[in-house]
């Protein structure tokens, strides 16, 4: 199937440079496994794991089927003052598997919504507690958190930014920890850079902790380019919250679900948040759905007051939605069956070695990884910055490899059932892009 031209136009298409995307359209029609069909019938091998959320590969069984039989079934629940099982099903299986004390789950649609209202619940938190000055919030340069003003306001990423005005008030920004200098071409966590924590001691120095409600970030910034966090760069954030009494948020939207080889980034580096964020892989991408996963202290400082009224006005018309609980539960039965949740700290070795073999490769400036997931720098295009990468990305998708890109960063972050070979064309397409492209 060809697509008409015409019938493109209606589309107003998200994060997309649609003049040139309509000109020649690439469009998916089927997936399966580590691929996707396009609208030709090419075979294209999966290498972000659609946009790192098909932790679990395409057209799962178990997932599909659940979908299927929860449509048929109770199509939607209200879940304002009423409920389905599911929910509380999915709520439970969820808390088991996050770090210490996280048990106390709200879901919503996605990973926009799930910091939308990881930061209320922060800023609601301190004043049910009687700190209600505590209105500030800290993010980080280059961090991304969606796309709604709450997660573009504490975001880094100049580009979801400039374009809308002068978003939250009360925000600010710790440094990125990404120190090429130091740190590049480092095989997983790079040893240089946990004194970049120390900004958040100098943001309460300026504000007073008494203002400050949370610190946001990602364990791994990944849509800014895979930076990795400097060895006790996220221990040391931890202790300055501890100390300073403010809440410490991790975005896992990416990192969630097996990413990093363990079932949170959190675990990865041996951190506990007080609030969590995830979307994604909680239904394996095939749903729209988001969490935040919350500190059971957290939660039972709402739950104060007559019984009758509602501890925490917030809330989706999707919230925990029949088909994304469906989901949600058969991806983790899923990630159960094939280890997928550790997978990827079994399979880091030789994905690392296969990523680092690209070092010599023309304009290749750093090589970042930990995981499943990577980053391939190159040197920009003079005076056209992102080119270079998207030529690469455009020359990959001709050769049947989806990649993702990010500024000048090749960004991997394909689903945790690869194997070898995957990993072999994956480097292989690249390099010959690469090549091609110097
Ligand atoms: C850390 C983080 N937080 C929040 C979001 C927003 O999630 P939703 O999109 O579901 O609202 C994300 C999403 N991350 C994301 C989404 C789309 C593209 C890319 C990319 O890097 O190319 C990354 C994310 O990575
Ligand atoms: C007028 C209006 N706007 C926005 C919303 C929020 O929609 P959602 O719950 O899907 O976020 C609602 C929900 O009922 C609504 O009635």
């Amino acid at each position: 199937m060809s697509a008409d031209v015409s019938k493109l136009d209606a589309y107003w298409m998200p994060f997309t440079a649609n003049r040139q995307f309509k000109q020649a359209p690439r469009l998916l029609t089927g997936a399966d496994g580590m691929f996707f069909r396009d609208d030709k019938g090419r075979e294209v091998l999966d290498g972000i794991a659609g946009l790192w959320c098909v932790n679990a590969g395409h057209n799962r069984p178990k997932i599909v089927q659940a979908i299927q039989e929860q449509a048929a079934e109770l199509d939607f629940a209200p879940p304002f003052q009423m409920a389905h099982p599911k929910a509380f099903e999915l709520a439970e299986r969820l808390a088991a598997l996050t770090p210490q004390g996280l048990n106390r789950i709200f879901f919503t649609n996605s990973g926009s919504e799930s910091v939308e209202t990881a930061l209320k619940m922060a800023i609601a938190y301190h004043r049910v507690r009687g700190e209600g000055a505590r209105t500030r919030l800290i993010g980080r340069e280059r961090g991304y958190h969606g796309v709604n003003f709450g997660g573009i306001s504490v975001g880094g990423m100049v580009a979801n930014r400039k374009m809308f005005g002068s978003l939250l008030a009360g925000v600010d920004h710790i440094r990125h920890t990404h120190d090429p200098a130091r740190n590049a071409f480092s095989v997983g966590v790079p040893q240089h850079g946990a004194e970049f924590a120390d900004d958040l001691e100098r943001l309460v120095a300026l504000h007073d902790a008494s203002t400050i409600a949370a610190v946001i970030v990602e364990p791994v910034a990944g849509s800014t380019g895979v930076l990795i966090p400097p060895a006790g760069y996220l221990q040391r954030l931890r202790d300055i919250c501890d100390k300073h009494g403010i809440l410490l948020i991790f975005d896992e939207v990416i990192t969630g679900f097996g990413r990093t080889g363990n079932p949170f980034g959190a675990q990865t580096f041996g951190v506990t948040p007080d609030l969590m964020t995830v979307a994604k892989g909680i239904t394996n991408g095939c749903v729209p759905m988001g969490a935040v996963f919350a500190q059971q202290k957290i939660h039972d400082a709402f739950m104060t007051g007559p019984e009758h009224l509602i501890e925490f006005f917030h809330g989706y018309t999707y919230s925990a939605h029949p088909l994304a609980c469906a989901a949600g539960i058969a991806t983790l039965d899923t990630y159960a069956d094939d280890g997928l949740l550790t997978r990827a700290a079994r399979m880091q070795d030789e994905f690392a070695k296969a990523l680092h073999s690209l070092r010599e490769e023309p304009n290749v400036i750093d090589v970042r990884n930990i995981g499943l997931v990577g980053g391939i720098e190159l040197k920009p295009l003079p005076g056209e910055p992102a080119k270079r990468a998207f030529n690469i990305f455009l020359d990959c998708w001709d050769k049947g490899l989806l990649i993702r890109t990010t500024g000048d960063t090749i960004a991997l972050s394909p689903p945790l059932i690869i194997e070898s070979a995957h990993i072999e064309r994956i480097i292989d397409t690249l390099r010959g892009a690469l090549r091609r492209a110097a």
